[in-house]
């Protein structure tokens, strides 16, 4: 069925009235599509290396070639209607159920016996600052103890998460730097452990992208739902770090060694299928039928017997738990000498300077 010119102005009036910045990928991707549906192929000379902002758009306008414009025109409205109901079913509502107050940096929603925490630094794609660690385990806690039969984490807007909040390193206290490094990894044993106790089905739903701590905690998790949309990626070498959440025995138990070395040594970044291909996801969803695929499945389980779920997860997981403890230690015993290296050092200013544009 065609779209029509009424069904594509509709849309260009729903993208205005989005609550959450979609990202700049994204945003690009409306944009080239827009010009597309209503200018045809990319007819306007390319911009000069150092116009940033125009070459981009321009790329990704080139990049659709000869699409149709009613291709196009199809297109965007798609878009347009996944983010809406991505928006839609997410947090972000007038009034979210139920919604725990007192949070800065994360949402907590308890409904239908499910406690969701959503982190809400969308902006910073979700990067976990040092109060989010300390929000999100104290969340957990709550959980834990609520009437709720399973506990969910996912992101609000176009990521899940980015991983550890780069500025954290920025901010060097009085005690100097082998304070910070000091704190950081009681910060991080603490945060790994609360995944590691947690007493009840804790399941993700794995909104896009997700990078780094966000990811090797997976492994903690009872169940991963991810969009196709999202990627796996654990750049620690790339950042002079080592593995944590503990991906070092957890992700080879899962995956195989020679899966595991690639992703936590090679910066491997994997798509959302081969994710589940190795086993860290368990299912994966279309985007736009993401979020609706989900809830009907997080219904069904929250409606299960609560102390059956709780026992039953104890079993499958007390085996493990003092081995996962000790490897937690060992993991940030390791980190802490890592973030006080040159090589760390090195890549975290490269990533702050670039970000303040210096
Ligand atoms: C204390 C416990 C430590 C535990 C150890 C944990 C380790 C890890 O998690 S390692 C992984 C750390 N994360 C990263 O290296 C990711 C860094 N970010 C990026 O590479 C990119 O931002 C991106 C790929 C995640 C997204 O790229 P893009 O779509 O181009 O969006 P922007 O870069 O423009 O991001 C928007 C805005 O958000 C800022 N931001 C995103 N992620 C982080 C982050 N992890 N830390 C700090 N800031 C982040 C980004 O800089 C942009 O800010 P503005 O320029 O001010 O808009």
């Amino acid at each position: 069925m065609q779209v029509s010119q009424q069904d594509f102005e509709k849309a260009k009036d729903q993208l205005k009235l989005l609550k959450v910045d979609p990202g700049n990928e994204v945003k690009l991707k409306l944009y080239a599509l827009f010009k597309q549906a209503t200018q045809g192929p990319c007819n306007t000379p390319k911009p000069g290396m150092l116009d940033f902002v125009n070459k981009a758009k321009w790329d990704a306008w080139n990049s659709l070639g000869s699409l149709p414009q009613e291709s196009a025109r199809q297109q965007y409205v798609d878009l347009v209607s996944s983010l809406v109901s991505s928006e839609s079913s997410s947090h972000v509502k007038e009034n979210p159920p139920d919604s725990k107050s007192g949070y800065e940096t994360i949402e907590v929603f308890t409904e239908d016996n499910i406690t969701k925490i959503v982190l809400n630094r969308p902006k910073m794609k979700n990067a976990i600052s040092v109060k989010m660690y300390e929000e999100i385990m104290e969340a957990l806690e709550e959980a834990a103890k609520d009437d709720s039969v399973i506990t969910v984490l996912t992101g609000s807007g176009d990521y899940y998460c980015s991983g550890n909040d780069l500025n954290n390193f920025a901010n060097v206290s009085a005690g100097g730097i082998k304070e910070m490094a000091d704190n950081g990894a009681k910060l991080l044993k603490n945060f790994v452990k609360h995944f590691i106790d947690f007493p009840k089905p804790l399941i993700a739903v794995v909104n896009g992208p997700a990078v780094g701590i966000s990811v090797t905690v997976l492994g903690l998790f009872d169940v991963v739902y991810s969009t196709d949309r999202a990627t796996f990626h654990t750049p620690f070498s790339n950042l002079g770090q080592s593995p944590e959440g503990c991906s070092s025995y957890v992700f080879p138990k899962i995956m195989g060694l020679a899966k595991a070395t690639e992703m936590l040594l090679f910066n491997k970044k994997l798509t959302a299928a081969e994710a589940c291909s190795v086993g860290l996801v368990t299912e994966v969803f279309p985007d736009k039928t993401f979020q609706k695929e989900v809830r009907a499945r997080l219904k069904a389980y929250a409606s299960l017997p609560r102390n059956s779920l709780a026992i039953s997860k104890q079993l499958l997981r007390s085996i493990e738990k003092e081995k996962l403890h000790e490897v937690n230690s060992q993991e940030c015993a390791c980190l802490k000498e890592r973030w006080l290296s040159d090589e760390c050092m090195n890549a975290v200013m490269s990533f702050l300077k670039k970000k303040s544009k210096l």
